[in-house]
């Protein structure tokens, strides 16, 4: 009884412990204000909630507001944590100054994606690769990507002979895209078996626990930190399954890959994939032992790969085709000649490089939707300098703060975005001479400075090539002419777009 007694009590001493502890979070809260120095933090009405109602359910509101009433640079309070809202002037500032600022720390704080896949070395080795193939090696990765987006097409859109429905255009994207990104990553050997596909398809969906809205961090976000990481901490990986199925599949091909190289010398021809930059690149993997392979690493460099690459891509080529056939009236007719002018010069046969530079109206139509579907407020940067960063707007922000990029401000802008900014224009970025894949201050989707996302050529291609390959076979429209695809935010991000598309082979005979 005694010792019983003693446990709860021991209990009882822990448990008011930790009470006090959460009511001292608490009672700091009640009581948090920025500093003098730091960028005005808007006036919210109820402690501890903030701004977090708002930021939820009326974003576009929340942030127009406080940036015509607080200036460019200002301050939220969202789930228990102040974060710096940039605009247009300082948006560049934070993404050029990445000593001080880190997107993939910022990320991490919604994803801990470090704990499944990531190291230092691993991002670093994945941006070289990214880089050369998307940059150098892209012009000899143009026949595969468009035979296998071919063969996407036909396997998940088909002939159409008959009107076909496509229920979930989103998903069709998803299986679409799977295709030509396996083959680059893991190569032409073993791109094509059901699992890999799977994977392709479904990694980034397998993290989608981590989504959760961060409640804890009312009382501090380190406890939200420390919950979506407690999983780990007992072994749990969501994307083992998938690891696995990676593991198994390029085992056999590295070892014959190495042994072909071993075999044959200067002779042998590597293939052209990620993959091979494992095997080949000093750079990607220092001191590779053919004899005891990392697998693990390699493995996790693919992951990472289908990570960065799959969910961009799908996303922004579901946003771009809901756009053709929104605005149908006004562009398909001028594009599809477009694209009829540039089969008859290659004679219905494989588009070049130079063919895909010549689809400049399709260009500027992709870079413009692109555009417009872009975030409210996003892309959360960490102030990773010592102690604090002065911005050149004279503002103070503290280490550890979450500074969000205000898209908004910059696509509504006049002077940056050219008349009527909130209008979609598709050949704006054309008169601009302005190429999707050109980053300026006026386009944000795929970041900038030294960060800037490395693979959008190669996004940018898969978009117009399938495009292309939809202008000249079907025509398309919404199942339902009358609703059409409903389009809004969740909180400060897009709401996913799902509405039925119908797709219908043309009658014109092309060529
Ligand atoms: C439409 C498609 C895509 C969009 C919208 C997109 C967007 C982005 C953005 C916003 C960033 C962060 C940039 C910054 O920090 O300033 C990024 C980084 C990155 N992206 Fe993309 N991306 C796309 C496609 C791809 C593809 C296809 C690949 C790979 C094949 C890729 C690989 C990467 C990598 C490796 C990074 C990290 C770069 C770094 O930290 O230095 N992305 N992307």
């Amino acid at each position: 009884m005694k010792e019983l007694f003693e446990t709860l009590l021991g209990d009882i001493y822990v448990q008011s412990f930790f009470l006090g502890l959460i009511l001292a979070a608490f009672l700091l809260k009640l009581s948090r204000r920025t500093k003098q120095d730091e960028p005005p933090l808007v006036y919210y009405r109820f402690p501890i909630i903030g701004h977090t109602w708002s930021f939820l359910t009326n974003c576009e509101k929340l942030i127009l507001e406080s940036r015509e009433k607080y200036g460019e640079t200002f301050s939220l309070y969202v789930f228990g944590q102040i974060m710096t809202i940039v605009g247009k002037e300082t948006t560049h500032e934070v993404l050029r100054k990445d000593q001080d600022f880190s997107f993939s720390e910022g990320f991490r704080t919604q994803i801990p994606t470090h704990l499944i896949f990531e190291s230092d070395a691993l991002t670093e080795a994945n941006i070289k690769i990214v880089k050369d193939l998307s940059a150098e090696k892209l012009k000899h990765l143009i026949s595969r990507l468009q035979n296998s987006i071919t063969k996407a097409m036909d396997l998940y859109i088909g002939e159409c002979v008959e009107p076909k429905v496509i229920r979930h255009p989103a998903k069709t994207m998803v299986d679409i895209i799977a295709i030509p990104v396996a083959n680059i990553i893991v190569g032409e050997e073993c791109y094509n078996n059901e699992d890999i596909l799977e994977t392709f398809m479904n990694l980034k969906f397998s993290l989608k626990h981590f989504l959760i809205p961060p409640i804890l961090s009312f009382i501090h976000p380190w406890l939200h930190q420390q919950f979506i990481t407690i999983p780990f901490k007992f072994g749990w990986n969501p994307i083992s399954k998938y690891q696995k199925v990676i593991h198994n599949r390029i085992k056999p091909v590295i070892k014959k890959r190495l042994h072909d190289k071993k075999r044959l010398g200067d002779a042998c021809v590597a293939p052209l994939d990620a993959l091979q930059y494992y095997l080949d690149d000093p750079e990607v993997t220092p001191n590779l032992d053919p004899n005891n392979v990392n697998y693990d690493f390699i493995v996790n460099g693919i992951c990472g790969h289908i990570f960065a690459a799959m969910g961009t891509t799908t996303q922004g080529l579901t946003h771009v085709l809901y756009d053709l056939v929104e605005k149908k009236q006004q562009y398909w007719q001028e594009l599809y000649q477009e694209a009829q002018e540039i089969n008859k010069q290659c004679n219905g046969n494989e588009l070049t490089f130079d063919d895909i530079a010549r689809m400049v109206k399709m260009d500027s139509f992709v870079k413009e939707s692109l555009r417009f579907s872009n975030p409210i407020a996003g892309m959360p940067h960490k102030c990773i300098s010592k102690s604090y960063y002065t911005f050149a707007n004279g503002y103070k922000i503290p280490s550890g703060r979450l500074v969000i990029l205000n898209f908004s401000d910059t696509n509504n802008d006049e002077e940056l975005q050219g008349q009527n900014p909130t209008e979609f224009h598709a050949y704006r970025h054309l008169e601009h001479n302005s190429p999707a894949t050109k980053l300026e201050r006026n386009f944000l989707t795929f970041g900038g400075g030294k960060h800037a996302c490395p693979g959008r050529a190669l996004a940018i291609k898969e978009i117009k090539v399938f495009l292309h390959k939809v202008l000249l076979k079907y025509d398309v429209r919404n199942d339902n002419e009358k609703i059409g695809p409903k389009r809004g935010y969740l909180g400060p991000l897009v709401a996913p777009i799902n509405c039925s598309l119908v797709f219908e082979k043309r009658n014109e005979i092309v060529n």
